[in-house]
């Protein structure tokens, strides 16, 4: 039985203050549950939400993570330094990054491999675009992105690392997946880990994520292969956000 686990993405949002208090309201709301909750801020912001969120079981995440170890990388922040300040969780692979930061499938490769050897895991997001969907490429486009990381990484690292599949066509647009959509894709993932290795695939955790939001969160994470959500606008907002995490 896997775990769920709901991780909100507050991407380049809010002032130091607003995340505190975010961070205090979903403190004080979590309900206990089966879930685990995680919230990946800003990493300016990561030291005053560890604190607002000490008493608290919900974990902390980074956005990024370097795709090198330490050095002249000016700009960057190390898997070192995310494990330094408390930080368990690194996505890797937001197609944000993907498109606007030029993040390609070997440096994401990279920032896996970095995080996990200073034990932060990484979320590897994966996911088509709209025009990749529509030219019946969705398989191939998360085959790739996946591939890259297991020919780095080898397969038993995903014995410790979490998956999120993400179509672009519904990141922040409204459109989210229908269930069934994303069942098939998760669906598609688990077999293609599978195919290396049955026990990982059958352990691994895949995250949707493509506006999730409080109304239709619970259908989505009913599905069989769907193990939660990565939830962007929707985690900005505690009551909503409180309310998606208990829907599983
Ligand atoms: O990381 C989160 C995803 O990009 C989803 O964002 P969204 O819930 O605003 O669509």
């Amino acid at each position: 039985m896997r775990q769920p686990l709901i991780m909100g993405n507050w991407k380049m949002n809010g002032s130091r203050e607003e995340g505190v208090q975010l961070a205090k309201a979903l403190a004080d709301g979590l309900n206990a549950g089966s879930q685990e909750v995680a919230v990946c801020v800003p990493f300016v912001y990561v030291s005053d939400i560890r604190g607002a969120l000490a008493s608290s079981p919900i974990a902390l995440g980074a956005q990024n993570v370097a795709d090198q170890a330490s050095g002249a990388y000016t700009g960057e922040i190390s898997a070192a330094m995310l494990a330094d300040c408390g930080v368990k969780y690194a996505l890797v692979g937001h197609s944000e990054r993907r498109s606007y930061y030029g993040d390609t499938s070997q440096s994401v490769a990279n920032r896996f491999c970095q995080a996990q050897k200073q034990n932060v895991i990484p979320v590897l997001c994966v996911g088509e675009t709209l025009e990749e969907r529509e030219q019946d490429r969705t398989f191939q486009v998360v085959d790739e992105q996946l591939d890259a990381v297991i020919d780095a990484a080898g397969i038993e690292a995903f014995a410790n690392a979490v998956i999120a599949y993400e179509p672009v066509w519904a990141i922040g647009t409204g459109k989210t997946a229908s269930d069934e959509q994303a069942q098939e894709v998760h669906q598609y993932i688990r077999k293609r880990i599978a195919d290396r290795n049955p026990a990982i695939a059958e352990k691994v955790q895949i995250l949707y994520g493509g506006s999730v939001k409080p109304d239709n969160a619970k259908g989505l994470f009913a599905m069989p292969d769907i193990d939660g959500g990565l939830v962007g606008g929707a985690s900005l907002d505690a009551k909503g956000f409180l309310q998606i995490c208990h829907s599983v």
